[in-house]
């Protein structure tokens, strides 16, 4: 288990580039099992989760190859179904979310697929329903073994069909598009998530000759295509990671540029940092934010306290909030912060509250912030990073504290920030990895 020793304290300064997303690129990468031809896809990241499915997938016998830095082909010309029946799929399977997205594709092309519980964040109940859901409409049979937590979809020819999707699930609604683009005849998903990574899918799988319309709505129209081709792709700048950056910048003080945001496919993200105060300037596609040692939450128009909460896209992604929540910290004024989707994300704010935060964890779901003005600086301390996103919003924390914290278990951070250390380390920060 790696740590990061983090000296706090350091104003940044200078142009940071995001890398490309994470969550696009788990759905675009299980994509590529959809057609026998080369499809090549870049601003890959290079993180822990990414490089573990581009694994997942050599075992199933695509050919990878990597032409640069972040751009790879792939070839799913001869694809090896034993291999699911393998210890080492069930490893790779568990060890990720993004592996339940082979499941649609390779029961759309080989009419057989099954897969262990997907991995990802402990941050709540995750149900797989919609998923399965979607593929039995579909008309595929679908088992699940609860002795080894298996699920199994199998199907002879996939039918279009019309389906109300249960809730706006992300990776279902990928899933369910990924199967049904080789279905015969029609299928309209309603209630579809239509966040930029599904937005992004759709797009590629035209290009590849699917027939998807309805891009960016939750009403997407497939008309069945007998094959898909070869194609390129790029994924977007990590709007995750942006948001990411845009709070560190705000904690620490610091005059920071992120370049080439694509801010038009950000939705709420920069307008929720400024109703936390932050002030931010779009230079062309970059987000300048100048250093603040101040700055103020906004109260809604009736002076009452403002809430931030996650909603399905195009409302603010829940991925953001643990960020949201510890750059409320140093503000002035008050914040609540509501995690409608998962139960067991908050939780972190303990590690806050050690540090001098003031937080009132008003149940698992809530917690409300009182900010300090930046007038007492968090404490550096000893923590663990429980999953990906507190434990970036804990870097943040620490980069802003005075004196050194250990931040434990940054393997969850690595799962979906690039080389974070090196990235920050090169604009002032003091992070060692030990
Ligand atoms: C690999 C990947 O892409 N992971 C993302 C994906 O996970 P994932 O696709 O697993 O998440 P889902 O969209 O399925 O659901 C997320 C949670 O929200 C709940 N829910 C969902 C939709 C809805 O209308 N109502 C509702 O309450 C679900 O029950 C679940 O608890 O989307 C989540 C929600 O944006 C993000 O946090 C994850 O980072
Ligand atoms: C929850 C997340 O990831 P995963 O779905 O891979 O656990 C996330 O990216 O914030």
């Amino acid at each position: 288990m790696a740590s990061f020793e983090v000296i706090g304290g350091n104003k940044l300064k200078g142009e940071i580039i995001p890398q490309g997303a994470k969550n696009e690129a788990l759905q675009i990468l299980c994509a590529v099992l959809l057609t026998s031809e080369t499809v090549t896809i870049s601003n890959i990241p290079d993180i822990r989760d990414v490089n573990k499915l581009i694994e997942l997938l050599q075992g199933l016998g695509v050919a990878v190859d990597r032409i640069s830095a972040d751009t790879y082909t792939f070839r799913a010309d001869n694809v090896d179904l034993d291999y699911l029946d393998t210890d080492a799929f069930v490893a790779q399977g568990r060890a990720i979310r993004g592996s339940v997205m082979i499941v649609g594709p390779m029961l759309a092309r080989f009419g057989k697929s099954k897969m262990p519980k997907p991995g990802g964040d402990k941050i709540g109940r995750r149900r797989l329903d919609t998923h399965f859901e979607g593929f039995e409409k579909l008309g595929a049979k679908f088992t699940y073994n609860a002795a080894d937590n298996f699920f199994i979809a199998t199907a002879d020819k996939l039918k279009g069909a019309y389906m109300l999707l249960d809730e706006a699930s992300v990776t279902g609604t990928a899933n369910i598009l990924m199967a049904a683009v080789l279905a015969e005849g029609t299928t309209t998903i309603y209630n579809a998530a239509c966040e930029p990574y599904v937005q992004q899918l759709c797009r590629m799988l035209n290009r590849m000759g699917a027939k998807i319309s309805g891009i960016g709505s939750n009403l997407l129209v497939i008309e069945g295509v007998e094959k898909l081709g070869g194609t390129e792709h790029r994924m977007l700048p990590d709007m995750i990671e942006i948001g990411s950056f845009i709070g560190l910048a705000a904690m620490t003080g610091s005059e920071i540029t992120i370049k080439d945001c694509q801010i038009p496919e950000l939705g709420l993200i920069p307008d929720t940092f400024r109703r936390l105060g932050i002030k931010m300037e779009f230079r062309g596609d970059d987000i300048h934010i100048p250093a603040q040692d101040h700055y103020e939450i906004d109260t809604y128009i009736d002076g009452s306290i403002l809430n931030i909460s996650d909603h399905t896209w195009p409302g603010l992604t829940p991925d953001l909030l643990s960020v949201a929540l510890v750059v409320a910290t140093q503000a002035k004024g008050t914040a609540l912060i509501h995690q409608k989707m998962f139960e067991s994300r908050l939780f972190f704010v303990d590690k806050l509250i050690d540090m001098g935060a003031q937080i009132i964890l008003c149940d698992p779901h809530r917690a409300t912030v009182i900010g300090h003005n930046n007038n007492i600086p968090l404490r550096g301390i000893r923590m663990t990073s429980p999953d990906i996103r507190a434990g970036v919003a804990l870097l943040i924390a620490a980069l802003s504290a005075e004196g050194t914290s250990i931040i434990d278990n940054v393997e969850q951070i690595d799962r979906g920030y690039q080389n974070i250390d090196g990235r920050l380390n090169a604009i002032g920060a003091q992070i060692r990895r030990i």
